[in-house]
């Protein structure tokens, strides 16, 4: 089954997309629409597609050997599936937060400026304000703005991941991709996380692949919930979660089976 959500202010737009891997069909059909500057959640079992979706979205897939992309994905009035884009700048639109942080063994000022610097930023003082600007849009700045030429992999994990955070905002996306973003942190570090994102959809539009149910109901505005390579069911999360249409996503979310 596939939902479109009737919203007229979507910033990104999947249209009958279809995805393989080789011969085995990892998306069927996907049709939907994420709202600007709101948290979408994509919730599921294991090997549904949620990732191979994600990651669909800024073709991070065409990396891969025997693959093959069917249908559209609409950025405004730019189909990005299509060959003429350059996935370079594409993902610089719509950044991707992984599993893992994914610092830079430099210092934690270097993993912000480093970026900026290649693309031919000189000016230490501009750079100076980018470093402060996105360290403190991932709520992270009064941790560390007493140690920034210490090496980033001394820092925590929660700490790492906003600082992954912090360089993917550096880029200047309009979406942000979070694949499990959380789920190799702690409590603590995991409601911080949490507490970020959710100040962050101010300015963007946001989603996110969790295998946490709470976490899902906590931060998401809406939720798809993805079986066999279908979008099974989406709507606003609070739905999703106390009135389903499907037993399936019942059963899902009350960790009947996944
Ligand atoms: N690089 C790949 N090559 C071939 N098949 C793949 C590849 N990556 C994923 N798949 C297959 O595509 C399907 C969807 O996988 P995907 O990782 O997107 O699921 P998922 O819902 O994100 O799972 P999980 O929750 O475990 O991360 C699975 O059957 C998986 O085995």
């Amino acid at each position: 089954m596939n939902v479109v959500n009737t919203i007229e202010q979507s910033v990104i737009q999947t249209e009958n997309l279809q995805f393989y891997y080789g011969t085995h069909h990892a998306l069927k059909n996907i049709n939907l629409k994420f709202e600007e500057k709101r948290i979408t959640a994509l919730i599921g079992p294991s090997g549904c597609g949620k990732s191979t979706f994600l990651r669909t979205m800024n073709r991070m897939n065409d990396l891969i050997p025997g693959v093959k992309t069917e249908g559209a994905i609409w950025i405004g009035k730019e189909n990005i599936t299509d060959s003429s884009i350059d996935p370079v700048e594409l993902r610089k639109k719509v950044g991707m937060v992984f599993q893992h942080a994914s610092v830079f063994p430099f210092s934690i000022y270097e993993n912000i400026a480093y970026g900026p610097r290649i693309h031919g930023e000189r000016n230490k003082k501009v750079l100076d304000e980018i470093v402060e600007e996105n360290l403190r849009a991932a709520a992270l700045w009064d941790e560390v703005k007493d140690q920034l030429d210490q090496s980033a992999t001394g820092l925590s994990g929660g700490q790492q991941q906003r600082l992954t955070i912090a360089r993917t905002l550096a880029t200047k996306p309009e979406i942000l991709l979070m694949d499990e973003p959380t789920s190799a942190l702690d409590p603590i570090s995991t409601a911080k996380v949490e507490e970020l994102i959710q100040t962050l959809k101010e300015h963007y539009t946001i989603i996110i692949v969790t295998h946490n149910m709470q976490q899902a109901a906590r931060i998401a505005d809406f939720t798809a919930f993805f079986l066999n390579g279908e979008v099974k069911e989406y709507g606003q999360t609070a739905t999703i979660f106390s009135n389903p249409l499907f037993s399936e996503t019942k059963e899902y979310i009350a960790g009947k089976f996944g």
